[in-house]
């Protein structure tokens, strides 16, 4: 049995970290040979309903399990983590943009990635879901000044699975068939969700589609699926977007399946032309827990198009929270 790594997770008491933290104790996020120790964060005032999550965990008796810590201080929770998925935020509701919550929860991230800056491993994979996203993994990252920078992502693993869905419905096929889908840029309703180099069972999925259907139905689709799911469950996704963190980190752990890739928002190191430093999602490959933008792509005239739309959001959200990027 390997040695137990301590997985850290904000929010542990909301609608996400209800579906979340079984699966990561159950084995799926890092492997069933993995045992995990739960450090798991939340405000003072959820901390009685967390003590209900927590009993409920001791009650599946996961042969993985092998502790768990509670606790309201940020410090605490992040002590030593090998991996901390950042998921306490506000969330939106309907006819809200992911952007309108960045001052509700801009200062839960630049304190986390001060406190990950201090305590956590030196090796610490960090995956920011609370929204926006990217723009709060850019917060906490620069807040974390002795941490490499590429410790911290966010996650637009939920848009990838949502177009691989997408696809293979339109497709008639699995989306076990498809392969290199692509999403760019912000996990925001400006995303860039391409299909230019995905295969379907070996072919080039461009060929099986037309640009009406693409334009008119799969990109809006995708960009707009967190905002459909609000509208009809009164709630934003919860169970998908747990099932989706689980993904990235077992990626980044794990590592990608030869001949595919999968997205995630990572620091830009200027590839396609995207500025330095802004956390821009990417194709990516990952080998021995490494991460690795697919290089030489060619990119269409229509493409650049939508990459450097989201790449403009960024840039403004980022412009608007400057007071808290030291
Ligand atoms: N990136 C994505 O694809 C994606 C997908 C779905 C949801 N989200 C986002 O994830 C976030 C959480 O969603 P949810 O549905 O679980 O919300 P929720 O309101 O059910 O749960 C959030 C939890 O975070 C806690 N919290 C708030 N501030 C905290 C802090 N400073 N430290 C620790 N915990 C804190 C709250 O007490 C609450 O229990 C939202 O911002 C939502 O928009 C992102
Ligand atoms: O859309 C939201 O606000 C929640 C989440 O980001 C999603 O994509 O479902």
């Amino acid at each position: 049995m390997k040695a137990p790594v301590r997985v850290a997770v904000t929010g542990a008491a909301g609608q996400i970290g209800y579906s979340l933290l079984f699966r990561v104790a159950a084995g799926d996020m890092l492997g069933k040979d993995q045992p995990v120790i739960l450090q798991l964060l939340e405000i003072t005032p959820a901390l009685e309903a967390l003590r209900g999550v927590v009993m409920e965990l001791e009650d599946c008796a996961f042969p993985l399990l092998a502790g768990i810590t509670t606790s309201d201080k940020a410090e605490e929770a992040f002590k030593d983590a090998d991996y901390a998925l950042l998921v306490g935020a506000r969330p939106r509701g309907p006819g809200m943009e992911r952007k309108d919550l960045l001052e509700a929860n801009a200062a839960i991230f630049s304190a986390q990635g001060k406190a990950l800056n201090d305590v956590a491993s030196r090796n610490v994979r960090v995956l920011v879901v609370g929204n926006p996203a990217n723009t709060n993994a850019l917060i906490a990252q620069r807040n974390a000044p002795d941490l490499d920078p590429r410790c911290f992502t966010a996650m637009t693993r939920l848009d990838h699975n949502r177009a691989l869905a997408q696809l293979a419905n339109k497709a008639g096929c699995h989306s076990n068939d498809i392969k290199k889908m692509t999403i760019w840029g912000n996990h925001s309703a400006t995303q860039y969700p391409d299909i230019s180099n995905a295969l379907v069972n070996g072919k080039s999925a461009a060929d099986l589609v037309d640009e009406a259907w693409l334009v008119d139905d799969f990109i809006p689709t995708v960009q707009q699926r967190g905002a459909a799911i609000i509208k009809a469950r009164g709630q934003s996704s919860a169970a998908s977007a747990a099932s989706a963190a689980i993904d990235h980190m077992r990626t980044w752990a794990l590592g990608t399946e030869d001949g595919d890739w999968t997205s995630m928002g990572i620091p830009s190191d200027g590839s396609y032309g995207i500025e330095e430093g802004l956390i821009y999602s990417f194709p990516v490959t990952v080998k021995d827990g490494k991460y690795e933008i697919v290089q030489g792509l060619e990119i269409s005239e229509f493409s650049r198009e939508r990459m450097t739309v989201t790449e403009q959001e960024l840039k403004e959200e980022r412009d608007g929270v400057s007071h808290l990027l030291p």
